[in-house]
């Protein structure tokens, strides 16, 4: 893990309360799916290519017609409130300061009209992504596309991977399953079927389908990412179906405690895409290496879940700030170490597996 990561983690793990600590932490099960995404990037080596005359890289990449200052995003997580009291507005800030997109959370302790509007105090242009997870209710899920086009948000991440809610461990151990008073998940509020002023709780279904899907993709002109897809079959329906990109997740190990590392599952799904949409690739970045053998693997860019949370609970805005400034400057350097002009300019023959006699390609 990058230092600073590291430092920043520690800090934070001494702010937080233990139990909100173990809710940012903890995984499903026995926590080996979280385990697993970082040491997959452990087990990766990059080889660098000499006397390429690449010059400094350029680490800025366009994704669905944004330009990102750097190939890293910030992945949707629930409730920056409980890590400070800025929380969101917080994290808005220091991502548009960074020239990186915010994917907000539905679970978000702060409305995403709030979240957008602190977003453009800092970067008129900045863009913030809403994360959904598609409701049983139609209606539920209709009103939430609303809320979030009318905040100005630039694309949908609809989050796949949650038939149903992961079971985890540690905040079943500690009790942990509402909120302490005073903070809600505020985009469930004032939704159909909820008493005015009230908050939904967020449901997550089985039922779901593709069909599903489609009728989202027929209720809006926001372009659709979906999130939590391992399968290369489901990554080629996907790309058949429309969607704009996809996230290759295990949701932070948090779902299906048996899913390989998103890295694992990565150089299949960009074969099975062969192109046609770009690739996302999170769980697991720690390091301005990971992110680059990321790309290598066919990543159009990376997200960072908890290394944000632990930016925001060190030190608000400025933790996240730090966070996303260390990653930048790691993945330039790295790079052009690589002997790379820009993201694209490493092939997947320069990742390697550790340890292996030889070089074994992934
Ligand atoms: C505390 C926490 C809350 C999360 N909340 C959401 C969420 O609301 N929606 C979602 O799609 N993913 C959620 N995720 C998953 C992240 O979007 C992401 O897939 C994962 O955290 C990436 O792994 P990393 O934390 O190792 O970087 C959450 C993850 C964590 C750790
Ligand atoms: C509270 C949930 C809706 C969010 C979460 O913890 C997750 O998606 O992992």
């Amino acid at each position: 893990m990058n230092g600073v990561l590291a430092a920043l983690r520690e800090r934070a793990r001494a702010r937080l309360d233990p139990v909100h600590w173990d809710f940012y932490e903890g995984g499903a099960g026995a926590e080996t799916a979280l385990a697993a995404n970082e040491a997959a990037f452990a087990r990766l080596a990059l080889l660098p290519r000499v006397l390429t005359g690449a010059g400094p890289a350029d680490p800025a990449v366009t994704l669905l017609g944004e330009r990102l200052s750097m190939p890293v995003l910030v992945s949707p997580t629930a409730f920056h409130r409980l890590a400070h009291p800025d929380g969101e507005r917080a994290t808005a800030r220091a991502v548009a300061a960074a020239g990186t997109v915010l994917i907000t959370s539905m679970a978000a302790t702060t409305a995403v009209d709030e979240v957008t509007a602190a977003a453009r105090e800092v970067r008129p242009d900045a863009a913030v992504w809403f994360q959904l997870y598609l409701q049983p209710e139609p209606a539920v899920t209709e009103a939430l596309v609303r809320r979030a086009e009318k905040a100005g948000c630039t694309a949908l991440v609809v989050t796949a991977d949650s038939p149903v809610f992961g079971r985890r461990t540690r905040d079943d151990r500690n009790g942990f399953h509402d909120l302490p008073p005073g903070l809600a998940a505020e985009n469930m509020r004032d939704l159909p079927g909820a008493p005015p002023g009230r908050t939904r709780d967020i449901a997550m279904s089985p039922a779901l389908s593709w069909a599903d899907l489609r009728r989202l993709r027929e209720l809006t002109e926001l372009p659709v990412v979906l999130k939590g897809v391992l399968h290369p079959a489901d990554a080629r329906r996907a790309a058949d179906e429309g969607v704009a990109a996809l996230l290759v997740s295990n949701h932070g190990g948090r779902q299906l405690d048996a899913a390989p590392a998103g890295v694992e599952a990565l150089p299949a799904v960009a074969d099975a895409v062969a192109g046609r949409i770009p690739v996302l690739l999170d769980g697991g970045v720690r390091s301005g290496a990971d992110a680059v053998a990321a790309l290598a693997l066919g990543a159009a860019a990376v997200g960072v879940g908890r290394p944000v949370l632990w930016g925001l609970a060190a030190d608000g805005e400025a933790g996240v700030a730090a966070v996303l400034a260390e990653l930048r400057a790691e993945v330039e350097h790295i790079l052009t170490l690589c002997g790379a002009a820009d993201c694209h300019g490493l092939g997947r023959d320069q990742v390697v597996v550790r340890g292996a006699t030889g070089v074994r390609p992934c």
